[in-house]
């Protein structure tokens, strides 16, 4: 049976609602004092679920934004607003939550569909637990398989046709700089005042026991290609969230301890780092 785009955007809005309430009851104890809020579409029902728990749960609890998004997702559902920038040097938060253009099967990630990378990355990386949020659409056997726009890579503008030349050099396929929405002349510019340019690669191989792809054959693992791009100067960072998980690091990593899907058959289907 054919649905019609409404029907289905429909199932994507209920899926990525099933997701972060599950998420949400599963990951945020009501012990916990510090939360990571991620930015997307799929936040704002994290947030929903968040608030439904209450003060009696909630007013214990600070809440550290991932940009400007998120930050006015906090204030408007009256949760206490934090910044990362005043987390004291050796504290951690307990949890993020936030969500994805695309997930592989080694929870490796792309982010920053929604022009939001840097502070996201940084948000993960000081969370005990990051778990990552998502509709069905999101499911991938590989990075750029599902997702066609391209990494997102958060640049300075004026290094930005360096980038370019460079991310062709690599193999990118008509690597771009992001516009501005509707009424904005010129590029988008992000919550860090940098460009957004997206560079489509052929999908990647996972890392876990393949041979590095070295991009020599125009392919490439998701680490080998992560560990390349982060080094082209003028990059400031990159919408590949990847290495090692948060089971394996105390801190620092940029993986999820866990996958959230909602599925178009009303299921969540959860998906946890090995080791
Ligand atoms: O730049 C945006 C962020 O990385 C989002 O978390 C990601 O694009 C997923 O967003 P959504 O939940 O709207 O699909």
């Amino acid at each position: 049976m054919s649905t019609t785009a409404e029907e289905q955007a429909k199932l994507v809005e209920t899926s990525k609602r099933l997701a972060a309430y599950q998420a949400v009851k599963d990951y945020l104890l009501p012990e916990y004092t510090r939360v990571g809020i991620g930015s997307g579409s799929t936040v704002v029902y994290v947030v929903e679920a968040i608030a439904a728990l209450g003060p009696a749960v909630t007013s214990k609890m600070a809440f550290y934004p991932t940009g400007s998004q998120s930050e006015e997702l906090i204030e408007a559902a009256g949760l206490d607003l934090q910044y990362i920038s005043k987390l004291p040097a050796g504290r951690q938060l307990d949890v993020a939550f936030d969500g994805a253009d695309e997930v592989d099967d080694d929870l490796n990630l792309i982010k920053g569909g929604g022009a939001c990378l840097w502070q996201e990355k940084i948000v993960a990386a000081s969370a005990k637990q990051f778990v990552c949020v998502a509709d069905f659409r999101k499911l991938s056997p590989s990075l750029g398989t599902a997702w066609k726009k391209g990494i997102p890579i958060e640049v300075l503008p004026m290094a930005a046709p360096r980038v370019l030349d460079e991310l062709q050099r690599m193999g990118s396929q008509n690597p771009r700089i992001r516009p501005g929405l509707p009424g904005k002349a010129g590029a988008i510019v992000t919550d860090n005042g940098l460009w957004i340019i997206d560079a489509p690669f052929a999908p990647l191989l996972l890392s876990k026991g393949t041979e590095p792809g070295d991009g020599n054959n125009g392919v490439w693992t998701v680490d080998a290609l992560a560990d390349a791009l982060i080094k082209i100067p003028g990059v400031a960072e990159i919408g590949l969230f990847y290495g090692k998980n948060g089971l394996q690091v105390a801190s620092g990593a940029q993986k999820p301890v866990a996958a959230y899907f909602g599925m178009a058959d009303g299921s969540v289907e959860v998906r946890t780092a090995s080791s």
